[in-house]
């Protein structure tokens, strides 16, 4: 189904093909058999006949190869075409998933994993093995059937023949299976230990803690378990196929020693014997085609199976149907619990609290708090277990999460830096303007990085990548630059404000990574930046928070305080307590 869906005209193409295949080999038999046998009758005449077997024989034989070889382009572009279908439907799935939980649980990365090598050789292998088991068992039934026609018994003799090795090649199929099963885990750790080495993420902490012989001895380990599976397995292989080949020769013989016999004795042509050798190594390799394919169409199956499996799971939350409308009253939590597995423990406990349309809030809390769960819940990266927040006063769960997120604009703790060229780290935070420069440069000069980008070689054309070229440059292949910590995270805040129109801004820590008098910088252009536009702010530095319209203290999953930075102040509780112990820190130590 798959290979049709993805091109018709090529399932078309080879199952036309796989038919005129499988049919001249033994079309081309036949005429070789009555091209001998009118030899042998050596009567007078008989040489446009001889000339016509010769001539149909060989071009039935022709036409086989020629169409081997079409085949093979046919198979090439069927397989891409299949490859192509059956990637963009599993990533359009894994897309499609509104929130985090998938992607975070461990078994479906396992899955998907198998599912992405699935999807690009399953289907190719599965219809390999449909295209030529079937060319396999037309073969071997036009053989039979014409042999039959010659001597029937000769046929029955002709599967005795091929008996034993259908048998070896089927145990050896199973055993092929339990070895792929077992070398795949090994496979995948193999891997994750070659990326441990070759990362330029993991790169440092390798050098420093001087992991790298231990992370090569572990991926040398599993290299050589999964080659001792694989050796073991080629050697018993070898020998079982030692055996069958002369098996199958010994057998072949007596049979061909029976048929020449009967010859002999005038009850059969020489004909009959071309065509019973030519129909015993046809139908032997075509049994040992079909049964050794049977071994990687059920592992290719059983990784597809991982993929369907994806491809069925259910939707991760419902997906309202309203559009988001622009914010014009208030974001409103109401009562919202939430932790992150069903039996984990709670991380929000009956939240409730207000954004006025128009004004700031800030979030404070200790580490762990759950101040940035708040905003993954909002982005409806997650749904509350319970409780409900409204936007507009419409349950957030009614509304698209697509229109919903056109609405915000945020930039994350664990922001993302994309290795390609410093427009696009800009551009892709509003695709709709993803080549506009002037908006590009206008977000970057909010976020105080458009000097440092018009600095570097190529301005807002260099890549920002130490693991790429510029995509663009072939001839002069410029290898990238790399920004520092800071940099990068201006640049993900000039990504969030590429959505100058969105309704909510979004901050979380967003002045983490930066010297004090870029946080100085970038928090006056932000405070004008948010003047009017409804925002949220989370961060540690207090200092930062103080102008914000309300401020909630978030603490053990509730809200234990509230108010601006002057009532929260008068109140002394925590949110004094963190911002007397931070102001202290800025204070001249006492000389004793
Ligand atoms: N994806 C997750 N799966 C399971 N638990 C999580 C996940 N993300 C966060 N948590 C847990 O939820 C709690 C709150 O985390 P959250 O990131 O919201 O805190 P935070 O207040 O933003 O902390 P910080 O100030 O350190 O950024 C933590 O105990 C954390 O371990």
């Amino acid at each position: 189904m798959l290979g049709w869906r993805a091109s018709a005209r090529c399932s078309i193409g080879r199952l036309a093909l796989t038919l005129v295949i499988a049919a001249s080999a033994p079309v081309a038999a036949w005429y070789g058999k009555l091209l001998v046998d009118e030899l042998a009758l050596g009567r007078s005449g008989q040489a446009a006949h001889v000339v016509f077997y010769a001539v149909a024989a060989a071009i039935a034989a022709a036409v086989g190869l020629l169409g081997q070889q079409l085949t093979t382009y046919l198979l090439g572009r069927h397989n891409a075409a299949i490859t192509l279908r059956t990637e963009s439907d599993l990533f359009e799935k894994v897309c499609g998933f509104v929130g985090l939980r998938y992607l975070e649980d461990p078994g479906f990365q396992d899955n998907l994993m198998v599912a992405e090598s699935a999807a690009s050789h399953g289907p190719s292998s599965i219809n390999d093995f449909a295209e030529g088991s079937t060319r396999a068992v037309i073969s071997i039934l036009s053989f039979l059937g014409i042999v039959a026609v010659v001597w029937p018994a000769l046929a029955v003799v002709l599967l005795v023949a091929a008996v034993p090795g259908l048998v070896a090649e089927i145990m050896l199929a199973n055993r092929q299976v339990v070895a792929s099963l077992a070398i795949s885990p090994l496979q995948r750790r193999r891997f994750f230990y070659r990326m441990l080495l070759t990362s330029e993420q993991a790169a440092k902490e390798v050098r420093l803690f001087g992991l790298g012989d231990h992370f090569r001895g572990l991926q040398l380990d599993a290299l050589r378990r999964s080659q001792e599976v694989t050796l073991g397995l080629a050697g018993r292989t070898t020998v079982v196929q030692s055996g069958l080949s002369l098996l199958g020769a010994v057998i072949s013989g007596v049979a061909v020693a029976i048929v020449a016999l009967r010859v002999v004795r005038g009850e059969l042509t020489p004909g009959d014997v071309l065509l019973f050798m030519a129909a015993v190594g046809s139908v032997q390799a075509a049994l040992s085609d079909l049964v050794g394919r049977i071994g990687s169409v059920v592992e290719s199956l059983k990784s597809f199976q991982r993929y369907l499996e994806v491809m069925a799971l259910p939707a991760d939350s419902a997906s309202g149907e309203l559009v988001a409308p622009d914010l014009s009253t208030c974001v409103r939590f109401d009562d919202v619990w939430f932790r992150y597995h069903p039996d984990g423990p709670w991380i929000l406990r009956g939240v409730s609290f207000e954004i006025a349309a128009g004004s700031s809030l800030a979030i404070v809390g200790v580490n762990g708090a759950g101040k940035s769960t708040l905003i993954k819940l909002l982005c409806r990266f997650y749904e509350p277990e319970r409780g409900r927040i409204l936007w507009d006063g419409i349950d957030l769960q009614q509304i698209s999460p697509e229109s919903l997120r056109l609405r915000l604009a945020a930039t994350f703790q664990d922001f993302m830096s994309y290795d390609l060229p410093a427009r696009d780290n800009i551009g892709l935070g509003d695709l709709s303007r993803y080549d506009d420069m002037n908006a590009i440069r206008a977000a970057a000069v909010r976020a105080d990085i458009d000097n440092a980008i018009a600095a570097m070689p190529r301005g807002y054309d260099t890549m920002l990548s130490r693991i790429f070229f510029a995509e663009d440059d072939e001839d002069e292949q410029e290898a990238g630059v790399s920004f520092s910590g800071g940099q990068w995270q201006r640049l993900a805040l000039a990504r969030s404000l590429m959505r100058d129109r969105a309704s909510l801004l979004i901050l979380d820590e967003p002045s983490s990574g930066l010297d004090a008098e870029a946080e100085h910088h970038i928090h006056q252009t932000l405070t004008e930046f948010r003047s009017g536009r409804t925002s949220i702010l989370i961060s540690h530095r207090l200092g930062t928070l103080r102008n914000a319209d309300h401020i909630v203290v978030l603490d053990g999953g509730r809200i234990t305080e509230r108010g601006d930075h002057d009532d929260l102040m008068a109140c002394g509780g925590v949110y004094a307590r963190l911002f007397t112990l931070q102001g202290q820190g800025y204070q001249p130590a006492t000389v004793q």
